[in-house]
């Protein structure tokens, strides 16, 4: 396989033309983005931060760095990235709402750790999810599985919050979905502006979450006085 990744090519790139998969709410992703192994990913990324150590002047037979090439490697693809190759989208079965449960169901407090896709440093934060069942429900612990797949991406917060939505609305045959994300960016809170006290609020609301009282009554459920 060949990966054409020369810096020409990266800034020619349209974001939603010939070379990208998806939708302008999907992850920008090349074609050939699964064409190469994880561990083959892992290689050349060593390589790369290799060569990124190396022109900053570090000494890589150092007994403290010579492991950071391949440490970082390891992160990005299996950790930190982790969520971009769809075989790792969690498994999200439904079950018949047996209950009859007809009130909205809100997860809160679901850690986010996601990374910034500009600067390529932490967010840092909190999602809270909710739903109303159209029949069908889904085990709690899906939905933090959900967020944390999407989080495992490079991200931007508004798409992530919508990439949330757009998942829990598929898996779950309803518009009746809304997610609210409060994080923290360190590219804003430890360097540029170094504002450490601001966060960044994004909402997605879906269906009935787009009426006033049933967005009202999920903002009261999860009342943003979220400490991080
Ligand atoms: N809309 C949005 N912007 C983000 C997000 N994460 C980071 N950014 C912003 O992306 C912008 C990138 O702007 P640039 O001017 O190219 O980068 P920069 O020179 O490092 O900017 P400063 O951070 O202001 O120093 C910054 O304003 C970041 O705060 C996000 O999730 N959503
Ligand atoms: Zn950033």
């Amino acid at each position: 396989m060949k990966i054409d990744n020369s810096l020409e090519n990266i800034e020619n790139n349209d974001p939603i033309g010939d070379n990208h998969i998806g939708t302008s709410q999907d992850t920008p992703l090349r074609k050939d983005a699964f064409d190469l192994s994880n561990q083959e990913k892992i290689e050349r990324i060593k390589k790369d931060v290799t060569n990124i150590m190396n022109t900053l002047g570090l000494d890589l037979t150092d007994d403290s760095l010579k492991g950071t090439p391949n440490r970082v490697a390891k992160m990005f693809v299996n950790e930190i990235f982790g969520g971009l190759h769809p075989d790792k989208k969690p498994k999200a079965s439904t079950f018949d709402n047996k209950y009859q449960y007809g009130e909205m169901l809100v997860e809160k407090n679901i850690t986010v750790y996601s990374t910034c896709e500009h600067h390529l440093l932490p967010i840092v934060g909190r999602a809270h999810v909710a739903y109303i069942s159209n029949g069908s429900v889904v085990g709690l612990s899906k939905m933090n599985r959900i967020v944390d797949y999407y989080a495992k991406r490079p991200q931007v917060q508004e798409r992530l919050t919508i990439q949330i939505v757009k998942e829990l609305q598929d898996v779950l045959g309803t518009e009746d979905v809304a997610c609210v994300i409060d994080a923290k960016h360190l590219c804003v809170n430890s360097r540029g502006i170094r504002d450490i006290e601001s966060s960044t609020v994004t909402s997605e609301f879906g269906g009935k979450f787009k009426e006033k009282e049933t967005r009202r009554e999920f903002l009261d459920y999860i009342k943003l006085d979220t400490q991080f």
